[in-house]
């Protein structure tokens, strides 16, 4: 657990700084005229998943390097004790087991000695009842109809993945309409409830702690609302259900516990999706279709504990990233799927990722001094390319992309699907390819520019190239599908938090906000001039309350 070497002293990072200069000196589109099965040799196939990651610049001595430090950090073992239940989770003392929210297999899973998989089993047997009732019709509201919208009142992980997962299977949806609610601005509770009845909508109150202030904000007004219009107290129970961890704070807020559906402190709030902080997924595209969710995720998790590094996805997409993060100077990394439905999956990796890696502090304590998780960012192709890749073609920052598009679409339209497509295509080509001076004062020439034209804006129409990308093409946004898309990305953050010796579970960073909101919350109940913080922060106070 407590590694004796720091990551940055290792033999395979040492060699790995070697290697830098050997990349350096050939560009990425020469490894290709050098080789002719480099994309065969770096890419990789997993059901109806092709990881590409032959535009990027390694070759065999840095990809066998990049493995060598994933044994020197010892990887394997750390795998190991993931899925079976280790406390890895060390400053909160806790195992880390989204795994067996989709062990399919059912093979037992102990923490602390006891089995896990028949608490995931039942709790999984009653969304399935439940929400059987709900899509059906028969769970009746206060006055006898039948539920036609779902409202989740959740916040980070216990919104993020149900809005990201909803809004990728969109085409599995049944006719229950779908709201969301996070921000603790009204705004966000607001308009929603001025679109859906009482007697018909559902209320989701998600939250791991039932202690988060956004979420008890938002569900105290929505049970109000409820209440002022229409329903009542003794209604609650058709109309509000909550998802916890936390019984005893879902019965103070007059849940009935018959209403709640529980997980369990080994599931990391950014990596609930799979738990039942899924329901709304169920109550959206079925039981059966999260089911196949969790098969997919199921699939991958198998796929990544069984597979030799060489040819595992989720070891070489981490491996790759911590070339680029550590020895590139590469701050951030670029989600880029080119699938209107994914529209979420960057934001629901930001916190995936930099909830998980954001951290200085290595496992022995102190500081580290080398980098650790990179800023995620990204929208869909193409509206991104009309925004900000020409920083990612032309900047001064080196920018790893991942390009994620499925063969198929959902929705076939004239060609769009080929429009769309054959930019997805085009793109990683163009990064690494970029556009010499010579091509440029050919493309001029040809136009029938002169020659002191073609000297003044060639030097503008230069593109570098060699910026590396991965392109992640499968054939279809399936739930399967889908589900190891995310149980990807998941163990790739997880062998990133592994080689970066930091604890990847925790999230201290994030209460220090709540805390500061706590005391400052106070100070605007009263009429007061604030003097407590410094002159900033006393004068916007004081600024609010003289505006309000
Ligand atoms: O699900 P609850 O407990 O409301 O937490 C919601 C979110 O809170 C944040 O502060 C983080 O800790 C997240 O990891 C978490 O997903």
């Amino acid at each position: 657990m407590l590694k004796s070497v720091p990551f940055n002293q290792t033999v395979a990072f040492q060699h790995l700084t070697k290697l830098k200069a050997e990349v350096e000196q050939t560009p990425l589109k020469e490894l290709f005229t050098a080789d002719s099965e480099r994309f065969e040799k770096y890419s990789i196939r997993f059901e109806d998943i092709l990881v590409d990651y032959s535009k990027n610049l390694i070759n065999e001595k840095t990809k066998a390097a990049l493995i060598a430090l994933a044994n020197e950090c010892e990887l394997d073992d750390a795998i190991e004790r993931m899925f079976t239940g280790d406390l890895i989770n060390k400053t909160e003392n806790r195992a880390v087991l989204h795994v067996a929210l989709r062990n399919r297999s059912n093979t037992p899973i102990a923490v602390g000695g006891e089995d896990v998989m028949p608490a995931v089993n039942a709790v999984l047997d009653k969304m399935k009842d439940f929400s059987e009732k709900v899509i059906s019709g028969a769970w009746k509201g206060y006055s006898d109809q039948a539920i036609t919208d779902v409202v989740n009142i959740g916040i980070g992980g216990s919104d993020l993945g149900p809005v990201m997962v909803t809004e990728a299977l969109k085409p599995y949806k049944n006719h229950l309409n779908l709201h969301f609610v996070s921000n603790v601005d009204g705004t966000h509770i607001a308009e929603v409830l001025k679109k859906v009845n009482p007697e018909t909508t559902l209320f989701l109150i998600a939250s791991k702690t039932f202690t988060t202030q956004e979420t008890m904000a938002n569900a105290h007004s929505a049970r109000d609302w409820f209440v002022a219009n229409g329903g009542s107290l003794e209604a609650v129970a058709k109309h509000f259900v909550a998802i916890s961890t936390n019984e005893k704070e879902v019965v103070k807020f007059g849940i009935d516990s018959a209403n709640m559906f529980g997980f369990w402190d080994w599931v990391g709030g950014r990596y609930s999706l799979w738990s039942a902080i899924g329901l709304s997924i169920v109550l959206s595209i079925g039981f059966e279709n999260f089911i196949e969710l969790l098969e997919g995720a199921h699939a991958m998790d198998k796929h990544f504990r069984t597979t030799d590094f060489n040819e595992n996805i989720p070891v070489i997409l981490a491996l790759v990233g911590i070339w680029y993060n550590n020895f590139f100077d590469a701050d951030s990394h670029a989600l880029l799927p080119y699938d209107q439905y994914m529209h979420r999956f960057a934001a629901y990796f930001q916190q995936g990722d930099m909830e998980s890696n954001g951290k200085y502090v290595g496992r022995d304590g102190k500081a580290v001094d080398y980098q650790t998780g990179p800023i995620i960012w990204g929208e869909p192709g193409t509206n991104g390319q009309h925004a900000f890749y020409q920083l990612i073609h032309q900047g001064t920052k080196l920018i790893p992309c991942d390009f994620l598009a499925p063969a198929q679409s959902q929705n076939v339209i004239g060609n769009h699907h080929q429009l769309l497509l054959s930019n997805f295509f085009a793109q990683t080509e163009a990064l690494m390819n970029g556009k010499t001076y010579e091509e440029v004062v050919a493309e001029f020439e040809k136009a029938g520019k002169s020659a002191e034209e073609i000297a003044e804006l060639a030097p503008f129409k230069v593109f570098q190239g060699n910026r590396p990308t991965n392109s992640i093409l499968f054939k279809k946004l399936t739930p399967r599908t889908l589900g190891s898309l995310v149980a990807m990305y998941e163990h790739k953050i997880f062998v990133q938090g592994v080689i970066w010796n930091i604890f990847s579970y925790d999230q201290w960073g994030v209460e220090l906000g709540k805390q500061l909101a706590n005391k400052i919350l106070p100070e605007l109940a009263s009429e007061d001039s604030i003097t407590s913080h410094d002159s900033s922060t006393n004068g916007l106070i004081n600024a609010y309350k003289a505006w309000r």
